[in-house]
Order: structure tokens, then sequence, then C-alpha cells
């Protein structure tokens, strides 16, 4: 058996995402060093050789050494321009605020490094396009973090639909919501600096929880279209601002394909709950329905582990399906994000410099829906987070306000 194809990530930020806190689910990091027998994997795994925070080097070697406890000698920078200037680093992972993506994303492309960038992959769709462009030219591979779409559990359900299990599907519902409301109607619980309603980050509810609704909408309604009757979306989008900070606190989404004759509903809330009582509590999260019957997924949208298939005159027959997340000896470790993880690793081996699962063409689409979902909306975000000219010395990437 030949030995697995080695990739060595450079971590960029040190904070939620990138980390596991203690009482928290272990989250990115720590799947990249689960073992990959755990999940059948033998063909590739991952290292972390460096990481980076723009607040300090302590805290990167504090987030190496003690947090993830990665093995061998990783190093610690106290810049994101240290980190893309590292030679072993094969690929970047961006794991800061959606605000910084842009930014970060084209700091690293530009010293001609590999990229995996969290969701949203951007604030506007400009700078999707400017990120995909930079990447193609430079011949670098590039993807956005959407780790749901590579669950077995979401492959397995877009297969059934390519094989026609529930008809031809006409509609698909999604929801991600949390309930974070203190129930007076005013505020929520986060402080209006924390990223998910600061405006200064690209907060609100469509670019961090919303992308999921849409994401199960995209990779149905739009992925699966004949490659050669490719039809966008039509928008129409209805928002709620926070009236603390202006970002969006509820939003709902249409998405029509007329010639398709399809339609997505997607919806994400700061305020109500998806699930207020647990799996299922508030009915499945996903429904794609077809002309046969429907799958349908329990949420979290993000992190699926169950799937139903409901066919119309089956006798409540209903196929139930469970697809749990592989774990490793070690407590708690296994969060799901290794499959995205693997993906680009097979990508890189194999000199492929996007994935099909997620092609760039997509995640440029996916930001232009929820650009002008906002737009309707009438939310906005600061000049500079939107703008698609790429600066170095951004406070973005220095860490540095200007
Ligand atoms: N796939 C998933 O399930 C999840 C994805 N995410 C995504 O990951 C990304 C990061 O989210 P999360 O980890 O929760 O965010 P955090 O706020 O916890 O961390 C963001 C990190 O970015 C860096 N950063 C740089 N500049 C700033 C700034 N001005 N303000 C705040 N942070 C800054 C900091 O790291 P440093 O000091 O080291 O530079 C900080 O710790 C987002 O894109 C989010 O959507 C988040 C949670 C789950
Ligand atoms: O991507 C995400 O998924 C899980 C959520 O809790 C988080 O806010 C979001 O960033």
């Amino acid at each position: 058996m030949s030995s697995p194809h080695t990739v060595r990530w450079g971590i960029m930020a040190t904070g939620w995402i990138a980390e596991s806190k203690k009482n928290s689910n272990p989250m990115f990091c720590k799947d990249l060093l689960t073992d990959p027998a755990c999940r059948g994997v033998s063909d590739v795994r991952h290292e972390i050789v460096a990481a980076a925070s723009s607040t300090s080097k302590d805290r990167a070697q504090d987030f190496l050494a003690e947090t993830i406890k990665a093995p061998g000698s990783p190093r610690a920078y106290g810049s994101y321009a240290e980190l893309v200037a590292d030679r072993d680093v094969d690929i970047v992972y961006v794991a800061t605020p959606h605000s910084h993506h842009f930014q970060n994303a084209m700091l690293a492309l530009e010293a001609g490094k590999n990229v995996l960038c969290e969701k949203a992959f951007t604030v506007t769709a400009a700078q999707a396009r400017r990120l995909v462009a930079a990447a193609r030219a430079r011949r670098l591979f590039l993807m956005e973090a959407v780790w749901t779409r590579y669950f077995p559990l979401s492959v397995k359900v877009r297969e059934l639909v390519r094989q026609g299990a529930v008809g031809p599907v006409y509609r698909v519902l999604a929801d991600n919501s949390f309930a974070n409301g203190a129930g007076d109607g005013e505020r929520v619980t986060f402080a209006d600096a924390h990223r998910m309603v600061n405006p200064d980050l690209a907060g609100g509810a469509l670019l961090d929880l919303g992308i999921y609704s849409l994401t199960w909408l995209m990779q149905i309604l739009y992925h699966l279209q004949p490659e050669a009757d490719r039809e966008k979306p039509v928008v129409a989008a209805a928002v709620n601002k926070y009236p603390a900070t202006g970002v969006d606190e509820s939003t709902a989404l249409v998405l029509t394909f007329p010639r398709h004759k399809s339609m997505g509903l997607g919806t994400t809330s700061l305020r109500v709950a998806t699930d207020p009582d647990g799996p299922f509590s508030g009915g499945p999260a996903i429904r794609i329905q077809g002309a046969k019957g429907e799958i349908q997924v329990q949420g979290p949208a993000f992190r699926p582990l169950q799937y139903r298939v409901v066919l119309q005159g089956g006798g409540g027959k209903t196929e139930v399906v469970d697809c749990p997340i592989p774990r490793d000896d070690r407590a708690g470790w296994g969060h799901g994000m290794f499959w995205e993880a693997d993906e680009a690793a097979r990508c890189l081996r194999d000199g492929r410099l996007e994935s099909a699962t997620l092609p760039l063409d997509e995640s440029v689409v996916i930001m232009e829906v929820m650009e002008e979902a906002l737009r309707q909306g009438g939310v906005e975000y600061p000049e500079l987070i939107t703008t698609d000219v790429f600066d170095p010395q951004s406070p973005l990437n220095t860490g540095k306000s200007s």
C-alpha cells in the first residue's frame, strides 16, 4: 500500500473555529489532527506546521502547544504575513471573520499559497470574483470551506436526488436558525462588538448561518442542474434588521429557477431556533421535495446526522438513515470538518485547482445571491471590508488600526 499524501497546513487566526475551547465542539484543527483511519481514510493525512495570530506570537504559540497540542515542531507567528511566507506551508486555512476573508485569502494567494477559506467566502461578489481570478492566474488551489457539502450524508442525498429517488425536485425548504434573544424583542445575546452582529466584521444572520440554508438550496437546485442548462436563481429576499447594529437578524430568501420550474426557500434567524428542543423537535430542517416524495434532513443544517426518505403512498414506511460523525479515541475529537480537509488534500495531490463539489464559480454565484438579498434588505457594510482592492497593509491583514 502506498503511503498517504501528506498536506502541511498553516492556520491563519486562532479563534473559535480554529481552536477547540473547553465546552465547545472540537473544530477544524482538531479534525485535521484526528486519525484518518477513524473515517476509513488512508490516502491522505494532515499536519499542522504553522499557525499565526494577528495579535501576538505568544497567542499562536499557546494555541499550538496548549489548545490543540499539535505534534512535531510547528512554528508560531505573530503576523499573517509571516505565515504566508513559510516555505513549509502547502495550504493556508483562513479562519478570520468574514470581513477579513478577501484581504487575508489574497495575502496568501499573492504569496503563492493554496487556500481553504472559511465561509462566508467574502463580503461581496466582486471580492469573490477577484479571489477566483487571482487563484486561477497563479494556478493555485482555492476552496470555500463549506464543510457540510463534504459530509457523506450530503454526498448520499445529492446522489439520491440525481438518481430520481423522489422524482424531479421542484422545491427545497431549508432553515438554519438559533434563538439568541433575551425574549424582550430588543437585544440578542451577542455584544454589539461580537462578529455575529458587528457590521465591521460583516456580521448578520445570512452570512454566518443563512449560508447553510442557502447551501442546501444551491447544492440541490443549482449544483445538480445539467452543466449545459445552468440557470442562476432569481432572488427575492425579506430582511429584518437588528436595531442595535443594522445587520440582518432574520432573513428569508426565495430563489426561483423558472426554466427548471423549481424554487428554494431558505430562512435564517438569530431570534428563533430551527430545533428548540433537540433534533427534529422543529421538524426537518431541510425538505427536498420531489414529484414522488421528499428527503427530509435533520438539523442543524450545517452538521446534519440523519436523513429520511418519505415516498408518497409509502404506507408509512419511511427510510431513516443515520450518518454519525466518526471519532477517534481522544474524547470529543471528530467534528466533521475532516472531510472538507481531505477533499482539499486530494485536490492538491492530484493537481486539481478547485473542488468539483463546490466549484469556484458556484461560490461566486452564492455570494451574488447573498449580496443581492442584503441589498434588497438595505444592509450595508463599511468600505474597508467591501473593497475589492487588495492591500497587504490593510489593517485586516496587519491587525493594526490604520
Ligand atoms: N464551519 C463552521 O462550522 C464554522 C465556521 N466559522 C467561520 O470561521 C470564521 C471565524 O469565526 P470564529 O472562529 O467564530 O471567530 P472568532 O471571533 O472566534 O475568531 C476570529 C479570529 O480572527 C482573528 N481576527 C483578526 N482580526 C480580527 C478582528 N478585527 N476581530 C476579531 N477577530 C479577528 C483573531 O485571531 P488572531 O488573534 O489569532 O489573529 C480571532 O481570534 C468565520 O468565517 C466563521 O463564519 C465559525 C464557526 C463555525
Ligand atoms: O458556521 C457556523 O456553524 C455553526 C454556528 O454555530 C456558527 O455560528 C457558524 O459560524
